[in-house]
């Protein structure tokens, strides 16, 4: 961080004894790591050494080149030092500007090149990062920091490699136990675009066949906002939500990217006229173009609509976040997985590590398909459950599941008598049979029984999870692995689902199943963590089979 000093020059003393302490105390904040107030200070050392060397450079009848070359020396590494603070505030963009403007002095410097490098990997650069190391590498100071640089450049080659292929793995770090930081992640868009949904607004849709368990997309967090929500309850959640809302309107006012990324998500109204955009807008590299520093904000009124309306929470059923317990509490917005529209029979899952949203097909999904995750419980809630959570959205689900519900429940009055029943606390046993039962008379058939087995999930649970319901309308009822398979199929995956089949598992063979059953279990597991799970060793421990 230090430098050369200046030599006191009599008619110059006054401004390079004052470049000289404030080179020194804005050094000093650096080390203290107070980044906000070493920026400040920077900012007037460049600004002075900017004006001195202009003034040698012009007015100066005997300008002294030697005085010139250290001022421009020292004014490389303020900005070069002022990038790293700023690269420290995630103000990536603005760190890019000081560091080719400290290139532009010196084009090999060796830490400008260094902090250019990490902050173009802060920016998903990963190829222009790369070469920025590579460059860096030719410098003869490289050789004390080889291990650093050459480390580096294969974090930039992995995850360049993942953003082309979207192969990366998390079973590693799962078999450690979730052990130290979250795995870096590199953003990855797989075959889908943005297109004008039927359901509402836009959406995304499959460019391919997806089969189960592919990964959808890798996406980074425009601000997340996390912790332990203990006795503080709604207190707590408050004040979560309150630093949230600043994250983001910061990040907004950072990066132009992110203000344009932001600004085109919905905000609940009249989402049919909205802007269809490209979903090359949302990859990194295309993007760069868009990354300029002008300073702009997002009408507060319209931030907080968009933060309504697709604001991620992370203790939703539809998301898994790996790696935290279950008192964690975490709100977050990711600009591209919001285009996924909601539907009560999802063919896509989240999961979140760290500030990534992984998104993974749940089930096969068809070309030209539209993908859609669950924003709440789709398992367990019948339809007006499902409508009472939709509109706490802000919106009245169109999907197919809903459409059919609806049409049943107007057409039937025994399907209310059932529901009735069931808020009276009517017997588990009775409620499944009837609904089984009623099925045959309402012609209910194929696939779209497992549709209103997942809406009386909760009354199926409790019976195949009692051995003493079990004995008593066991053989009244389809088997558990039946009603499993027929919910999975319009449902997707889900965590109760596996946990009925590998307790039944358990309890039958004390943890060896046979081969049929396993696989079936691990076709689940497949299904709710994505191929990012690969190792079988990893997903049986997620599963609570190893
Ligand atoms: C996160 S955004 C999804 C993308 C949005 N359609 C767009 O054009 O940007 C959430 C909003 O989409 C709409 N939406 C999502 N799923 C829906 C569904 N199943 N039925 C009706 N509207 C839905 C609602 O307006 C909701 O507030």
């Amino acid at each position: 961080m230090g430098g050369e000093q200046f030599e006191q020059h009599d008619d110059r003393e006054g401004p390079l004894e004052l470049l000289q302490s404030l080179r020194s105390k804005a050094t000093e904040l650096l080390l203290r790591e107070e980044w906000e107030e070493s920026i400040q200070v920077y900012t007037k050392f460049i600004d002075l050494s900017r004006s001195q060397i202009s003034k040698l450079g012009g007015s100066d009848p005997d300008p002294d080149p030697d005085l010139i070359h250290k001022l421009r020396k020292s004014l490389c590494l303020a900005l070069c030092n002022r990038a790293e603070a700023r690269a420290k505030l995630r103000d990536f963009v603005e760190a890019m500007m000081d560091c080719d403007q400290a290139l532009e002095i010196e084009s090999t410097h060796f830490k400008t090149l260094l902090c250019k490098g990490k902050v173009l990997l802060g920016l998903s650069k990963y190829a222009s990062a790369l070469e920025c190391f590579k460059t860096a590498l030719l410098d003869p100071q490289a050789s004390d920091n080889l291990e650093t640089v050459t480390g580096y450049m294969e974090k930039c080659k992995r995850l360049e490699l993942q953003a082309k292929t979207g192969a990366f793995d998390l079973s590693d770090w799962i078999l450690s136990g979730f052990r130290g930081r979250s795995p870096e992640l590199a953003e990855f868009i797989g075959s889908i675009e943005i297109k004008k949904s039927e359901t509402s607004g836009r959406g995304l849709f499959a460019t391919k066949n997806i089969v189960a368990g592919t990964l959808i997309l890798v996406t980074k967090a425009v601000a997340t906002e996390r912790g332990i929500l203990g006795t503080g309850g709604e207190k707590a959640q408050l004040i979560m939500w309150k630093n949230f809302i600043e994250e983001v309107t910061e990040s907004v006012k950072k990066c132009n990217r992110t203000h344009r990324l932001v600004s085109i998500l919905s905000t609940g109204h009249d989402e049919d006229n909205l802007e269809i955009p490209d979903i090359s807008i949302f990859r990194p590299d295309e993007a760069f173009e868009t990354c300029g520093n002008s300073k702009q904000s997002l009408d507060t009124e319209k931030l907080l609509s968009i933060l309504d309306v697709n604001s991620l929470v992370e203790d939703a059923v539809s998301a898994k976040v790996m790696g935290k317990n279950k008192e964690y509490y975490g709100v977050g917005l990711w600009t591209l997985a919001s285009f996924i529209n909601h539907s009560c029979l999802p063919n896509a899952r989240r999961l979140h590590v760290g500030e990534y949203a992984i998104v993974h097909a749940s089930r096969d999904i068809k070309a030209g398909e539209e993908i859609t995750s669950a924003y709440f419980d789709v398992l367990s809630s019948p339809l007006e459950k499902r409508k009472e959570m939709a509109e706490s959205w802000g919106f009245c689900c169109g999907c197919s599941r809903c459409k059919f519900e609806s049409l049943l429940y107007v057409t039937n009055q025994e399907i209310r008598e059932l529901e009735m029943g069931l808020e009276r606390g009517v017997d588990a046993g009775n409620a499944v049979y009837m609904v089984e039962e009623g099925m045959k008379r309402w012609k209910v058939k194929g696939k779209d029984k497992g549709l209103l087995r997942a809406s009386y999930w909760g009354v199926y649970d409790e019976i195949y999870s009692s051995e003493r319901l079990m004995r008593r309308w066991g053989r009244k009822i389809p088997t558990m692995e039946v009603v499993v398979d027929s919910v999975s199929d319009v449902t997707g995956s889900d965590e109760r689902l596996m946990k009925l089949l590998v307790e039944d598992v358990k309890k039958k063979n004390g943890g060896c199943s046979n081969i049929t059953e396993m696989e079936k279990i691990l076709k689940l597991g497949k299904g709710f963590y994505g191929k990012v799970v690969s190792k079988r060793k990893a997903m049986k421990t997620l599963l609570g089979l190893e």
